[in-house]
């Protein structure tokens, strides 16, 4: 027995094990009853992998096998580690351990520990349905970037490095009346004398107080490389994700630092030509394909000189890339429409930037709102576009290992400071430097995502988490060198070596050009006048909806005032109502108009606002192709409203009083549709809007000359009625009823003249006249609105 416990603790064992298999449980049986337990298993494992790789007897051995008693112990060590690496093998490359060298960006997070012994290890039959093989392996490589890389046969030939050195951001807010904003120091005795002796007066707080938001942030990211901006819920990613992109929009607003491209001052004009910026919400047509989508910003966005083949080449190239090319037929959809899927969506999102094949890609949280296996999906496209040349940067919010594995380069911020600028791969060891060190496998970016957040459920923890985080601040401060512009000193994979451009664009005419707008003003308008027909004819459910209020309205006033307009033997009673029907016709086109806008302009707004950020088109363009496409569509209805009650009612029977009639109605609903779109211009959001041209409407009406005469009004008030759109469309259709009818019957006559002396003095074609100009002036308002107040301004530094 004391033989076999010096055996135990002896290199020797394996070699006893080796003649004497069975006298594994021997040693095991002594040490647990010497108390030792299983604290040492080695010997069970060693039986074990005998048993698999039975090896000779070592009298059998060649001699060159047979080792010194002293080596021993590293013949042991090296055979552990020729066996990790034989499982290690086995088992996914995602798992396997790395050196820094030879890390391909694509990696995860190197851990520390060899990887555990998995099933995949193990051979084992391949799992099959239905003759299907189902195996999954949660390690695998995603053969998507290689397919992708496949078809992606060009590399940028332009390439960016962007350095950013001292950036700081900051806004005025309003200063709070609290204690926080109160003067912090407390005044010395005397002055508490001087003040109490003082006439009282009371404490001034400042009306706005500066709001330091980023402080003193400098970074680098190399082309061929994707950057992550991590850090908690208002730590400062979007902005500085915004301050890189030259996106600032704060009126109150202050920025300082230098950004530098390729190691020259960043200049907006040039920039503006290589970055692209993803914004978070994919507000996108509902109505569109994710191909029309495409087309459409390529026809926009790539320059004259392009021919229309090499733009669409473009557009499949893109769909390529972000691997969309089964959904490339199916409608974006929206909440009513089923389209395509979130991931998807994501991924048009990008596309919709990338037609221009930027070199810079500036990306705000592209996963928010994805499942995991989505946000994989998309973060690969990017790291795919990455491998191409391309340089990105995006914030991010929680991902998950694998795709935190994606980014070669990490910037964590908090509290508006940079925590850790680097490597990725080197943030968990830098923090286990600062003896911060993160559990065995765990999520990297749990991690600090957990480390470097302040937590504000108590006075205690929040006064805890915010002296650690600026611990680490000053910590990253004190060690990091400064960075050099011209070469950004960063250990990434290599980016791939400029090619040329080998894809079937050819070489020449694709470059953008220096102007603002890629294309002509006329291109513009014709294209954006495409895109708006094509969405006018697809908008299914607000032309059904249209169309059943046409319907409706116009049959049931045709019922109420059926031939009221034809009758001749009441003594002029019906001729004299036939006011009230114009009047209600009025009134019903008029809001008919502006609910077909309230609902529907807000989204294609805040779609047009990202287009004109990215100088997609001018405003003019934009705007001139929506007034000539918003025609048909009001014409088409009015009419059709028109041609219902008119005959029901039996209004003026000849053809050219049928054509003023429509002409008008046409005119009001077109006129109170511009308001309504001046109102949303103006007013930004749809419930305030809602609010507001209600209100616009009402007044018309109040003014319109039908409750009270125009010439009852009150001379301090009578002036109103000159701007009220109501009143034209009221006395226009009136003129056009009543004026110069003869009836043979004198009753029908003279109530015929009656009901005309109710009218204004201007003629029929004044009325219109007036009506039109009211429509310039909503139009051009709406224009105005949208060029100045509502246009994409940035804050330059
Ligand atoms: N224009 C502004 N006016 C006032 N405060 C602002 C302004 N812009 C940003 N902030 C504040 O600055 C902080 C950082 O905002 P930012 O949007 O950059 O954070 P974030 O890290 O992107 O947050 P999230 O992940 O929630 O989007 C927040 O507290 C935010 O309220």
């Amino acid at each position: 027995m004391q033989l076999l416990t010096s055996t135990a603790a002896c290199p020797r064992r394996p070699l006893l094990v080796s003649y004497f298999p069975r006298c594994d449980w021997v040693i095991m049986s002594y040490r647990r009853a010497c108390g030792r337990g299983r604290s040492q298993p080695m010997g069970a494992a060693w039986m074990a992998r005998e048993r698999r790789q039975p090896r000779q007897p070592l009298s059998t051995r060649p001699a060159a096998t047979r080792v010194p008693p002293s080596q021993r112990q590293r013949v042991q060590s090296c055979r552990r580690a020729a066996d990790t690496t034989r499982r290690a093998r086995a088992a996914p490359a995602r798992c396997t351990r790395v050196t820094p060298k030879t890390a391909p960006c694509a990696q995860p997070y190197r851990t520390r520990r060899p990887p555990p012994r998995t099933l995949h290890a193990r051979r084992r039959p391949a799992m099959k349905y239905n003759g299907v093989d189902i195996d999954f392996d949660p390690n695998a490589k995603d053969d998507t970037v290689t397919a992708a890389q496949e078809t992606t046969t060009s590399r940028r030939k332009e390439r960016v490095d962007l350095v950013w050195r001292d950036l700081s951001f900051s806004v005025m807010v309003a200063a709070k009346k609290d204690a926080s904003s109160a003067p912090p120091a407390p005044p010395p005795p005397e002055a508490l004398v001087a003040e109490a002796e003082a006439p009282l007066k009371r404490a001034r707080h400042p009306k706005h107080v500066e709001k330091q938001i980023l402080q003193s942030m400098s970074g680098a990211v190399r082309a061929g490389s994707m950057l992550a901006v991590m850090g908690s819920s208002g730590a400062g990613k979007t902005s500085l994700l915004n301050l890189l992109a030259g996106r600032i929009t704060s009126k109150n607003a202050r920025a300082a630092g230098a950004v530098f491209v390729n190691g020259k001052p960043r200049e907006y004009a040039s920039f503006k030509k290589l970055a692209a910026y993803v914004l978070q919400d994919d507000d996108m047509f509902a109505e569109l394909t994710v191909k029309e989508q495409l087309t459409y910003a390529a026809l926009l966005r790539l320059p004259a000189s392009m021919p229309r083949e090499k733009k669409l080449l473009r557009v499949q190239r893109v769909i390529q890339e972000l691997g969309l090319a089964k959904v490339q037929h199916t409608m974006v959809g929206n909440q009513i429409v089923r389209g395509i899927s979130g991931g998807e969506r994501k991924r048009l999102n990008i596309g919709a930037e990338l037609v221009t094949d930027p070199a810079l890609l500036f990306l705000d949280e592209p996963t928010t709102g994805l499942d995991s296996f989505n946000a994989l999906n998309v973060m690969t496209s990017l790291r795919q576009l990455a491998s191409n040349g391309r340089t990105i940067v995006s914030t991010i919010h929680q991902p998950r290992s694998s795709i935190f594995a994606l980014f070669d380069q990490l910037c964590l911020l908090s509290e508006g400071r940079v925590m850790y600028f680097g490597p990725a791969r080197d943030a968990v060891p830098y923090f286990a430097s600062l003896s911060f060190q993160s559990p065995a496998q765990f999520n990297p970016a749990d991690f600090f995502l957990d480390l470097l957040s302040v937590d504000p459920r108590s006075k205690e923890r929040e006064d805890a988490t915010k002296a650690r985080v600026e611990y680490l601040g000053d910590r990253f401060v004190n060690q990091a060198a400064p960075l050099p512009i011209e070469h950004p000193d960063h250990d990434v994979e290599a980016p791939v070596a400029a090619q040329p451009d080998t894809s079937a664009e050819g070489p020449h005419d694709d470059r953008l050009m220096d102007t603002e707008f890629q294309s002509s003003w006329l291109n513009e308008f014709f294209v954006l006048c495409g895109r708006s027909l094509k969405l006018a004819r697809r908008e299914r459910t607000a032309n059904g909806v249209r169309l059943g209020q046409v319907f409706f309205f116009s049959i049931i006033l045709g019922l109420i005032w059926l031939n009221n307009g034809r009758t001749d033997d009441d003594g002029g009673a019906a001729r004299l109502s036939l006011g009230g029907v114009l009047f209600f016709i009025i009134i019903n086109q008029a809001f008919g108009g502006v609910f077909a806008v309230i609902f529907g302009f807000p989204l294609e707004r805040s779609i047009i606002t990202r287009e004109r950020a990215s100088s997609t088109y001018r405003t003019s363009s934009y705007f001139l192709s929506k007034t000539l496409t918003d025609f048909p569509k009001t014409l088409f209805f009015n009419t059709l409203f028109c041609l219902i009650v008119y005959w029901m009612v039996g209004l003026n029977p000849t053809v050219g009083a049928f054509f003023v009639f429509i002409l008008v109605i046409f005119l009001t609903s077109f006129v109170s549709e511009s308001l309504a779109i001046a109102v949303s211009v103006m007013t930004g959001d749809a419930q305030s809007a809602a609010g507001i041209i209600p209100v616009f409407i009402i007044l018309g009406v109040l003014f319109g000359g039908f409750f009270i005469g125009a010439s009852e009004l009150d001379g301090w008030i009578a002036w109103a009625k000159w701007l009220s759109f109501v009143f034209y469309a009221f006395n226009a259709l009136g003129k056009n009823e009543f004026g110069g009818r003869e009836f043979d019957n004198p009753q029908i006559q003279a109530a015929n003249k009656a009901a005309l002396n109710t009218f204004n003095d201007l003629s029929m074609w004044e009325n219109i006249a007036g009506l039109c100009g009211i429509l310039v002036i909503f139009r051009l308002m709406g224009y105005l609105f949208l060029h100045y107040l509502r246009g994409p301004k940035f804050l330059k530094f």
